[in-house]
Formats: structure tokens, C-alpha cells, sequence
């Protein structure tokens, strides 16, 4: 570790990890709910496990993308984080605001009250002094780390880092604007929801991505930036307009349908081109880094990602086929690989890559943490598996054929007990991952490769 402030990190990444196995934890609950549906009925609901499934999830993500900009914008701006209290001070914010909103939602508190109830929106349910507590934990990161990089070192990593971040702060103020017409509020939440998965998450995605393969693979700067400028162009070209690809259906103008199906379309692109990206690195990269979990996160991340997002994506955008699809379980198995291929596995592998550095003890448990990728990306595209081939019958069913909705989800039983299957490897693998970043080391460093 070159600069002390860098240690923020570890304490975002250790909160992320928290959050990250209740998230799982909470998807073998809902899981099993689908097995089994009286499961758990009267005390935990299953939209109430869902959203604790859902916002977990986005939560520690953030965190964790947080986490990574402590870590590497001090070594790349090479200076310390302008303010190490407002950092910590940022954090807390952000556990009471995690806590409220999942006291909230777990005892369903303050049901209708504007300021203190859910709201009720799938992925944005928080509590609006929830959502007002995020913004001002946004507004001190923006200002800690954009004060850190405009003193120190500019690089095309962390002005793409930034402006990602910025994007996704920005963008979730429209997670404020709840207009009482259906159609308008649909169109406005997917501002949120779908810019930021396919639009400004990527540009945090690639400048992460590309500071990994920077550190691991010793290629030359100037060649990870011009990667990055096309993938950032290409991500920001296809996302943008992409949205319309949720605009089918909701009583926006036909045009969408066909904005919505071309560049929706053209955002394999960029997860196409990340991949390339981290392959040929690691084929032209003159170090050989001993931290090869990382590594292995990293490209299963790059490559993951591209199915999930770019291939499962494609599945259902063109919109003569999103008619049959729309909110069949071909959406669920996209939404699975997507996040868990792009930004699980992103987090996953700066941790991997960071913890053992800030705790002083590079790179260690390697054997552990590598089980631990196959264990939740085996477990992840199984899952993915089932889930699109329940809902290729689905489809049939129940759109092409008119079954009713209960009838249709009687013959898929059989799925949902392999997808709680896949779920159990997951979380398997979830607990394995974070055994072997919090245990002491027990293998010993390949013998000659340098720490750092
Ligand atoms: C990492 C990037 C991505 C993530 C995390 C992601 C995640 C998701 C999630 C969670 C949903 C369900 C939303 C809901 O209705 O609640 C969804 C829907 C959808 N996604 Fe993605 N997605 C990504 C990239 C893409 C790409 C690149 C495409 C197209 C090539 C795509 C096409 C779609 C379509 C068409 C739907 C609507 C499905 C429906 O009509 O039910 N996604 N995505
Ligand atoms: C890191 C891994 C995981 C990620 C990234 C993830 C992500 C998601 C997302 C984005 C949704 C909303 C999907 C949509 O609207 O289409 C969802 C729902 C769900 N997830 Fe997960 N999940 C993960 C692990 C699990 C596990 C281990 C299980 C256990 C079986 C599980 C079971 C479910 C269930 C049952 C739903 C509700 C689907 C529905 O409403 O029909 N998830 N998850
Ligand atoms: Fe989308």
C-alpha cells in the first residue's frame, strides 16, 4: 500500500461483503419461497425478501464501487484522500440509511407516511429520508475523491472512474420524481434503473477493469487508455438510446420500438469489447503477478459479462420477441447473469486484488478464493440456465399458447428446485470467498514473484 488513506477501502469492502452474503442469503429465502410457497408466509413475505434480496444487492455494490475509488485514486491522483474523516463519516451515513430501510421493509413501519414509509418502486422502495441520506453520502464522495484527483494526477482512469460516479449520483436523483401517471413514472425510473446498469456502471466497470489489468498484467498505460476512450464511447452510443428497449410496452410512442431494438442492440459492443480487452492484456502483458485470483475474477468478470449482459440482453431486446418475453423468467435469468457477470464479479475482483494489499499480507488464500469463483460462477450459470429454460416454456405457455399465470408456474416447479440448487452453490461459494480474504494466510507466495 503506497498511501495510508487507501485503507478506507478495507472498511467499505468489508461492509459490502456483509451485505453481499445477507443479499445471497436472503435469494435461497426467496428461492425456496418459490419451492415451497406457504414458506415463511406470515413472517416474511415473499415482495418484502425480494426487495431486501434486491436492495441488498444494489447497496453493496455501490459500496463496493466506493470502496474501489478510496483504493485506487489515491495511487493513481498519488496523493492521499483529501478528507479521511469525511470518508468514514460517509460510511456511517450510509450503514444507518442500509439499516433504516431494512428495518423498514422487514417490519413494513410507517406504511404510508411520505417521509418515513417505502416507497414502493421496485429497486428505489427506500424511505424518502433513506433516499436523502444517499444523496448527501454521494455528495461527500463526490467531493472527497473529485477534491483528491483535481490536486493530484489526472488519469484516464480515474476522470472515467469519476465520471461514472458522477453519472450515477446524478442519475439517481430521478429516483425523486414520482409522477402519479403510470407511463411517466415507468419512463423516469428507468433513468435509474437502466442508465445505470448499461450506461454509467460501465464506465465505472472499465475503469476498473482496466486498473486491474494495469497492475497485473504490466501493459503500458497509454495502451489501456485507448481501450478504454472506445469502450466508454461505444458503452455511452448504444446505452443511452438503449433505454428504449424498456419503453415497448408502458404507452411511449411507437418509435421506441425501434431505437429501443438498434442500439439496445449495439450494446454487446461494449461488453463484447471489455472482454477483448482484458484477454488480449493479459496475452500481451509482460507480468507475470502472483495475485492470481484476481486475475481470474477479473476475466471471469470481463467474459461473464459479456454473456449475461451482451448475449442474455440480445435474447429479449429486439422487440418482436421482448412481445413474448416481457417479464418472463428469460428477464430473471438475464438479471441474474448481468449483475452477477459485470458488477459482482467487478467488486469481487478489486477486493481480491486490494484486501490482501491493505491487510499487509499479499496475495494469500488464493486456492480458496479461485474454488470460490468456480463454486459462484458455476452456481450463477446453472442458475442462468434453468431459469431460461423455464422461461422458454413460460413463454410458450402462457404467451403463445394463453395458459393462466398460476397454471403456467405449476409446470415450472421442477426449475425452481434446480435454480434453489444453483442458489445453494452460490452462497457456498459467497461464504468460501469471504473465508479466504478475512483468514490468515496459509500457502506461501510463489517464490520469486514480487508482492506488488
Ligand atoms: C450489466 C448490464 C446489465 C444488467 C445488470 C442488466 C440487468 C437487468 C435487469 C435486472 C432487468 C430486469 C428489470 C426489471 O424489469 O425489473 C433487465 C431487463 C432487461 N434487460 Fe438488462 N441488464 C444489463 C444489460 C443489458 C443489455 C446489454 C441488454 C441488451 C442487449 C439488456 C436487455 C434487457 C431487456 C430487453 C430487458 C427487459 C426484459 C423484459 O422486458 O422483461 N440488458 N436487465
Ligand atoms: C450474486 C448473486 C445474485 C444476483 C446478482 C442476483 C440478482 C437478482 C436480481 C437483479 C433480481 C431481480 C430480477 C428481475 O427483476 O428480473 C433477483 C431476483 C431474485 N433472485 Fe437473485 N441474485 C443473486 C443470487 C440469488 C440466489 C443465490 C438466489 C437463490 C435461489 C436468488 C433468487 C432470486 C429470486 C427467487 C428472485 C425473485 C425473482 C422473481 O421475482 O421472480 N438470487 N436477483
Ligand atoms: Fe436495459
Amino acid at each position: 500500500m503506497k498511501y495510508e488513506s487507501q485503507k478506507i477501502a478495507l472498511a467499505y469492502m468489508g461492509v459490502a461483503l456483509g451485505l453481499f452474503l445477507i443479499q445471497v442469503v436472503m435469494g435461497l429465502v426467496i428461492g425456496w419461497i418459490y419451492v415451497s410457497p406457504n414458506f415463511l408466509s406470515e413472517l416474511l413475505p415473499f415482495n418484502i425478501g425480494r426487495m431486501l434480496h434486491t436492495n441488498a444487492l444494489v447497496v453493496w455494490l455501490i459500496t463496493g464501487f466506493f470502496g474501489a475509488a478510496y483504493f485506487l485514486v489515491p495511487e493513481e491522483a498519488e496523493r492521499e484522500i483529501h478528507s479521511v474523516k469525511l470518508a468514514y463519516l460517509q460510511l456511517i451515513i450510509m450503514v444507518v440509511g442500509t439499516l433504516g430501510a431494512v428495518i423498514t421493509y422487514t417490519f413494513n413501519l410507517f406504511e404510508g407516511n411520505i417521509l418515513l414509509g417505502k416507497e414502493g418502486r421496485e429497486f428505489l422502495e427506500q424511505p424518502l429520508w433513506v433516499k436523502a441520506g444517499i444523496v448527501v453520502a454521494a455528495l461527500m464522495f463526490l467531493y472527497n475523491v473529485t477534491m483528491t484527483v483535481l490536486k493530484g494526477r489526472k488519469t484516464a482512469i480515474t476522470n472515467i472512474l469519476l465520471l461514472g460516479l458522477w453519472g450515477l449520483a446524478l442519475l439517481f436523483l430521478f429516483a425523486f420524481y414520482n409522477p402519479s401517471n403510470l407511463a411517466l413514472d415507468k419512463q423516469y425510473w428507468w433513468y435509474v434503473v437502466h442508465l445505470w446498469v448499461e450506461g454509467v456502471w460501465e464506465l465505472i466497470m472499465a475503469s476498473i477493469l482496466a486498473y486491474l489489468m494495469l497492475k497485473l498484467t504490466g501493459v503500458d498505460r497509454e495502451v489501456v487508455e485507448k481501450w478504454l476512450y472506445v469502450i466508454v464511447a461505444a458503452a455511452l452510443f448504444s446505452g443511452i438510446l438503449g433505454t428504449g428497449h424498456h419503453y415497448y410496452w408502458i404507452g411511449t410512442p411507437a418509435y421506441w420500438q425501434w431505437i429501443g431494438s438498434i442500439f439496445s442492440s449495439l450494446e454487446i459492443i461494449p461488453f463484447f469489447a471489455m472482454m477483448a480487452f482484458a484477454f488480449v492484456m493479459v496475452w500481451k502483458g509482460r507480468r507475470d503477478h502472483p495475485n492470481k485470483a484476481a486475475l481470474l475474477w477479473s476475466l471471469g468478470c470481463a467474459t461473464l459479462a459479456f454473456f449475461g449482459a451482451g448475449v442474455w440482453g440480445f435474447l429479449h431486446t429486439l422487440h418482436g420477441v421482448n412481445y413474448y418475453t416481457h417479464g418472463t423468467q428469460i428477464t430473471a435469468a438475464h438479471g441474474h447473469l448481468a449483475f452477477f457477470g459485470a458488477y459482482v464479479s467487478l467488486n469481487l475482483a478489486i477486493m481480491s486484488y486490494a484486501m490482501p494489499i491493505m491487510r499487509g499480507r499479499d496475495p494469500y488464500n488464493q486456492v480458496l478464493n479461485m474454488a470460490s469463483f468456480w463454486l459462484m460462477a458455476g452456481g450463477m450459470t446453472f442458475m442462468t440456465f434453468t431459469l431460461t429454460f423455464a422461461g422458454t416454456v413460460q413463454t410458450h405457455m402462457q404467451r403463445v399458447l394463453g395458459d393462466g399465470f398460476m397454471d403456467v408456474q405449476e409446470q415450472l416447479w421442477v426449475f425452481y428446485v434446480m435454480r434453489f440448487g444453483s442458489g445453494v452453490a452460490v452462497v457456498l461459494g459467497a461464504a468460501l470467498f469471504i473465508y479466504a480474504l478475512a483468514m490468515p494466510r496459509r500457502e506461501v507466495i510463489a517464490a520469486g514473484a514480487p508482492a506488488e
